[in-house]
């Protein structure tokens, strides 16, 4: 066997994933795996006490560490005498969060508390999810990226940028943790609504990733955020003095292709086989052919595309209990034609293929999308996107969503535009006078390119519509009856979905487990919700949620023979609830 197959084998082998060299003993560094030609990093490890105890976030506890601690870690003096308690601790930073009243100040606070203690942060988080969602979430997060320049403190993840062409394998090795399970990644050019913020989009994976660990269990050291930088066509951040990215305009072609096949090549390298690479707001030119390019040799996952698919259908099929009928009976129109909209209509025609036995090209038929020219119809094929194509279905062109909405007459709208204020109070007004209960979903993220308002859609129904959005909207009180609107987000799918793959050690992703989490949170909308108007359980939930998502999802690796981690375990629930990571303290010797 010649030398390079050999180390081939040692570095893209599943015994290289797991760190294991010779002996059992775990090579977490690469050192033993590692030529003598190549490079490694020195690292040393030494155990935390006095000031340094209390500035690593990992192990940090503030006021939290007892008598004995404090005598055991050299930290007598260091704190003052009083001893809080977690509970105690999360009161007193609730009760001072609640005093900001700029929401990017809350942003923050808590980018300040989850580099100062990171339990501490998991446990507000856990405990507090539907007030500070929006906080590390969406919509707040969409501000903090576009002023991530400004509010930069710490780095949270890896930079990648076109300077480390060459040397993405050494900068993976420069990240001190080495186990890791999921990677976000973004390139920056499409964040949330707001378009290209380059550099800046790392708080986005940031922000999912420490969903991944509060709404999903996965473990904040197993998680890695990271931001490739290939530019900016953004001409306010290429002039902006305080921008933290390459000041030139976006790598394309080859020169991008070569960088992402690299950074796909090292991340193998690295972390094995079974670390899931999910890609986030990248711009659709992109994302599809990332999506397909990789999902035969990677463990990938296009949260925009697949989890947002996901996490609509399964409002789609909670909807059913409050609309009736099945799913075939609807007529689907989307505004907006790109990653979330052909991913959710792709996953309603599959879902209704596989319900009705009808071949999945009958059932697009009845799925509609308007892009920024109008109608998709056959008369424009020639000139669409490949991932547009399927959607051009024979009808006369028509420009406008109202007009659109006037001559498919759906059932169910939905908005995937980044468009904010596009359902009009005509384009509403008509959904309301075509159904009974006519279901409208504005999608777009943050809430300033949200389609509509919750307010805007119940009053223009006159209390008609059944609404979700992709960012949050208080209740609505409209002649005197309270409307409680739902967050049709893919927070709700891709925490379990990814704690399902990790638990079972998958290594793809298939649709089949997409339509497994859709079916997995729709079980999961109970009769109070429902008498509520509401299409998706409450967020307070989550974590019982994510651990029945990631129970199906983990199933059908098993079924598909995707799973690596044998024998299969009896109760998926039980045994993803048991890996769940809990952010109390762990007491120090
Ligand atoms: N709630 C959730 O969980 C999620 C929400 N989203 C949100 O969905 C939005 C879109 O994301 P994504 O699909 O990835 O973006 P893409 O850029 O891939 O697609 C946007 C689509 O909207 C169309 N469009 C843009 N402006 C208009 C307009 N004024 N009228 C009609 N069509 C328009 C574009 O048309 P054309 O193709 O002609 O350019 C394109 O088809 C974002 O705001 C994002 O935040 C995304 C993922 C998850
Ligand atoms: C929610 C999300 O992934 C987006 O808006 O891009
Ligand atoms: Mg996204």
């Amino acid at each position: 066997m010649s030398s390079a197959s050999l180390k081939e084998m040692r570095n893209g082998g599943e015994d290289y994933s797991n760190g294991h060299g010779g002996g059992g003993v775990r090579d977490l560094y690469g050192e033993d795996c590692a030529t003598e030609d190549q490079l490694i990093t020195p690292w040393t490890f030494s155990v935390a006490s006095g000031c340094s105890l209390l500035r690593d976030p990992r192990y940090n506890k503030g006021l939290a560490f007892t008598e004995g601690e404090r005598d055991a870690h050299y930290l007598r003096g260091l704190l003052p005498p009083a001893i809080f308690n977690q509970e105690l601790q999360e009161k007193r930073l609730m009760h001072n969060l609640r005093q900001y009243e700029v929401p990017l100040h809350r942003y923050m606070a808590m980018m300040d508390l989850q580099e100062r203690n990171e339990r501490l942060f998991y446990k507000l988080l856990i405990n507090n999810v539907e007030e500070l969602l929006p906080v590390v979430y969406t919509p707040t997060v969409g501000e903090a990226c576009q002023k991530y320049g400004s509010i930069f403190r710490r780095p949270q993840g890896l930079y990648i940028s076109l300077k480390e062409k060459g040397k993405i394998l050494e900068v993976l090795k420069n990240w001190p943790e080495k186990s890791i399970q999921v990677i976000v990644v973004t390139d920056g050019e499409r964040i949330l609504g707001l378009g290209d913020l380059g550099c800046q989009g790392m708080g986005i994976p940031v922000g999912k990733l420490s969903l991944y660990t509060a709404l999903g269990g996965v473990r904040p050291s197993s998680c890695l955020p990271i931001t490739i930088d290939v530019g900016t066509n953004n001409e306010k951040l290429l002039n902006d003095e305080f921008y933290i990215g390459l000041k030139q305009k976006r790598a394309t072609g080859q020169e991008y292709a070569e960088l992402l096949e690299e950074f796909m090549h090292a991340v193998k390298q690295n972390y094995g086989e079974k670390v899931l690479i999910q890609f986030e707001d990248f711009a659709n030119h992109n994302a599809f052919d990332l999506l397909e390019k990789y999902s035969s040799s990677h463990l990938v996952f296009n949260d925009d595309i697949q989890g947002t698919a996901s996490v609509v259908l399964a409002g789609l099929l909670a909807s059913l209990k409050l609309v009736g009928g099945t799913l075939v009976d609807h007529t689907f129109l989307f505004l907006g034609a790109g990653e979330a909209g052909t991913g959710i209509a792709e996953l309603i025609a599959l879902e209704i293929s596989k319900q009705t036995k009808a071949p999945v090209e009958e059932t697009r038929k009845k799925i509609w999308l308007v892009d920024s020219k109008g109608l998709i119809v056959s008369s424009r094929l020639e000139s669409l996107q490949q991932f547009k194509k399927p959607w051009a279905h024979e009808h006369e062109p028509v420009k406008s969503l109202l007009d659109a909405v006037k001559a498919i007459k759906p059932t169910v709208l939905i908005g995937s535009s980044g468009a904010g204020k596009t359902f009009t109070k005509e384009v509403v007004e008509t959904m309301a006078s075509l159904n009974e209960k006519p279901l409208i979903l504005a999608l777009s993220n943050p809430t300033s390119q949200s389609e509509c308002t919750a307010e805007e859609a119940y009053t223009w129904s006159k209390g008609k519509a059944i609404f979700a959005s992709g960012s949050p909207f208080d209740p609505v009180e409209y002649e005197g009856k309270l409307f409680v609107p739902g967050q049709a987000n893919n927070a709700y799918i891709f925490p379990g979905f990814g704690l399902g793959l990790i638990i079972s050690g998958a290594i793809r992703v298939r649709d089949e487990m997409l339509l497994a989490a859709s079916e997995a949170l729709a079980a999961q909308v109970s009769q109070e919700n429902y008498d509520k108007g509401l299409i998706y359980p409450p967020f307070s939930n989550i974590r019982k949620i994510s651990a029945h998502i990631a129970a199906k999802v983990a199933a059908k690796a098993y079924d598909l023979g995707l799973a690596s981690h044998l024998p299969r375990p009896k109760d998926l629930v039980k045994y993803a609830e048991s890996c769940m990571y809990s952010p109390g303290y762990r007491s120090y010797r």
